[in-house]
């Protein structure tokens, strides 16, 4: 396993991948490299497939063609069982609903893919996640007892827990008030700073996606464009040239 405050130079790219529904061409052709310690925001109008290139690049769904590079692997020459452990063990997911599961403490929450996988946590890491995260009071609390930012907290530290290669987060602010997603963002953008970790988040919100070190911009299915260092005015604007978000 890597070490903690690695420098993670591992491939994680999307190459040249479209998905179909049906007749619904929800990606026509994306490429998209996500590099080591770095924090990218997807942004683009409603259906213009921000979540099925997260699904695609999460290994959730296979693309129609194209390919899904984690390492030296090809996601799509995974059997399902295969994928399903890549998920378990290299990929880190937050989603805006917490998936916490209520039956099990903090800890336990926080622990449970390493458990999936049939492994034990490094306690080193455990207490360094716990206390970056801010949950190291709480750690035999159960989830019902939180607040929904702390629940995002437990969430965003069982992400964290098998050292990904990557964190996929869907609109993880999306069911919090300003203040709190402001500290959820303070968060992951610590997370990407001070462990080197890889972040690919999908937002609605401008002002979410400018503590991404880009904005990646999507529109009808294809990318549309993006922004280093991005400032919320500036997506902002990009984004009424791209249609209704
Ligand atoms: N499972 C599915 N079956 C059929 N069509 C789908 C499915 N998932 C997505 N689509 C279609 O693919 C297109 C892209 O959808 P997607 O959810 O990726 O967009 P999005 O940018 O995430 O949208 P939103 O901002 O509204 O969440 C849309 O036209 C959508 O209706």
């Amino acid at each position: 396993m890597d070490t903690i405050g690695r420098t993670d130079t591992e491939v994680v790219r999307v190459e040249a991948v479209t998905k179909d529904y049906g007749t619904v061409k929800a990606l026509r052709g994306v490429d998209l490299d996500l590099p080591g310690g770095g924090f990218t925001a997807v942004m683009g109008p409603s259906g213009s497939g921000k979540s099925t290139l997260l699904h695609c690049a999460a290994g959730l769904d296979r693309p129609s063609s194209g390919s899904v590079w984690l390492g030296a692997t090809d996601l799509a020459t995974l059997s399902e069982t295969a994928l399903t452990e890549l998920r378990r063990t290299r990929i880190g997911f937050i989603f805006q609903a917490y998936n916490l599961i209520g039956s099990l403490t903090v800890e336990q929450n926080i622990t449970l893919p390493l458990r999936l996988a049939g492994a034990r946590a490094d306690p080193d890491w455990l207490a360094e996640i716990v206390t970056q995260v801010g949950l190291d009071q709480r750690l035999t609390h159960r989830p019902a007892r939180l607040s929904g930012g702390q629940q995002q907290q437990v969430a965003i530290a069982r992400a964290l827990i098998t050292r990904p290669a990557v964190v996929f987060a869907d609109e993880p602010t999306g069911a919090l008030d300003t203040r709190t997603g402001q500290q959820v963002l303070e968060l992951l953008r610590r997370m990407v700073d001070t462990f080197g970790q890889r972040v690919l988040m999908v937002t609605h919100d401008p002002v979410a996606a400018s503590w991404a070190d880009r904005v990646v911009f999507l529109a009808d299915g294809k990318l549309a464009g993006e922004l280093r260092r991005p400032d919320p005015e500036q997506v902002a604007a990009r984004l009424t040239t791209l249609g209704e978000w």
